[in-house]
């Protein structure tokens, strides 16, 4: 199948570098997502994650290349695309039900109050907020306010919900409970979702496709890996299942050695077809149409597969 929703098209983003040259943050990177898809990226501090997200958010213009999203290049920020920081960026002054209500209004600027008010409370419920709705921000612990940025992006309806590290200031127990919405919210509505993290148990949890990417300057998006462990996986027995350390081996491997030697091992890598990973399945899967059909057919552990992207 070659429904691309997302589709990063040879971007690269270059800075002016001191004495009068260009520093290139990454060049050349391509990468695909299907609508509905959960994607993560993973890499070392600077290899240029944020940058990559701002430029799909439109907040950021890359130094060559597109970004199509459904079907249109994407020009400047758009409500089809929220984008939910590692800070919640809440309007102080404002109520929960206002923060959203707000955001709510910038989309549909017709709706008259009731309408607002009861779409917005519908997000509200949706990140379990109910009862909170007259709270300002600095009545709220962090992950509330979290929740909030997740209603106010999710209540515009998006095509996209960019996300930036969204749960590393808060704690492992608030910071579950929120994976665990944001994953049954995505699957429940088939939102498509594209995050930054640095959590590699987390991007197990919550990630279809993950996003290997190299040190940066001249960052290369070295690997996906497509996330064998099946969908209806839970976050507390990940670490059961037989194929959870084959996947987590996998990306720790990259992280801890590859990432670091990959520019100087790996001679004939085509950014155009990024290898795609499948940590543990059998070699099986050729090509991407033929997943559906063998999808339940999860084998013991059996070493990595690869294609190609496409
Ligand atoms: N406006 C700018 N001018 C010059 N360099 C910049 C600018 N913005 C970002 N950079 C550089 O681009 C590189 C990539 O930054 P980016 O924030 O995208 O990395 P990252 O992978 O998200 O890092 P982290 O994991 O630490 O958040 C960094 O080296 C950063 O210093």
């Amino acid at each position: 199948m070659t429904d691309k929703f997302i589709s990063i098209e040879g971007i690269a983003r270059r800075y002016p570098g001191a004495g009068g040259g260009e520093t290139t943050i990454f060049e050349d990177l391509w990468l695909s997502m299907k609508r509905g898809e959960f994607g993560c990226v993973i890499g070392h501090s600077g290899c240029g994650k944020t940058t990559v997200l701002n430029i799909l958010a439109g907040l950021d213009q890359p130094s060559a290349g597109a970004v199509i999203v459904d079907g249109q290049a994407i020009e400047g920020t758009s409500l089809d695309r929220a984008v939910i920081f590692q800070s919640h960026a809440l309007l102080p002054w404002r109520t929960v039900l206002g923060n959203v209500a707000y955001a709510v209004t910038s989309k549909w600027r017709n709706w008259d109050r009731a309408k607002v008010k009861a779409h917005a409370q519908k997000f509200i419920d949706l990140v379990g907020l109910t009862g909170s709705e007259h709270k300002r921000p600095s009545e709220l612990s962090g992950g509330m306010k979290q929740r909030v940025g997740i209603a106010r992006a999710l209540s515009i309806t998006p095509k996209i919900m960019l996300m930036d590290e969204p749960f590393s200031a808060l704690d492992a127990l608030t910071r579950g409970t929120l994976q665990d919405e944001v994953r049954r919210i995505c699957l429940e509505t088939g939102q498509t979702a594209f995050m930054i993290t640095h959590d590699v148990d987390e991007a197990i949890y919550l990630a279809d496709k993950i996003f290997l990417m190299t040190n940066g300057p001249g960052a290369v998006l070295a690997e996906i890996v497509e996330n064998p462990l099946p969908k209806d996986r839970g976050r507390i027995d990940l670490h059961r299942h037989p194929l959870y350390y084959a996947v987590r081996n996998h990306i720790v491997d990259f992280l801890v050695s590859r990432s670091k030697t990959f520019a100087a091992t790996v001679t004939d890598h085509d950014p155009r077809n990024v290898p795609v990973v499948r940590p543990g399945k059998p070699e099986l899967v050729v090509a991407a149409d033929a997943e559906d059909s063998i999808e339940a057919s999860w084998p013991s552990v059996a070493r990595p597969t690869t294609s190609s992207q496409g």
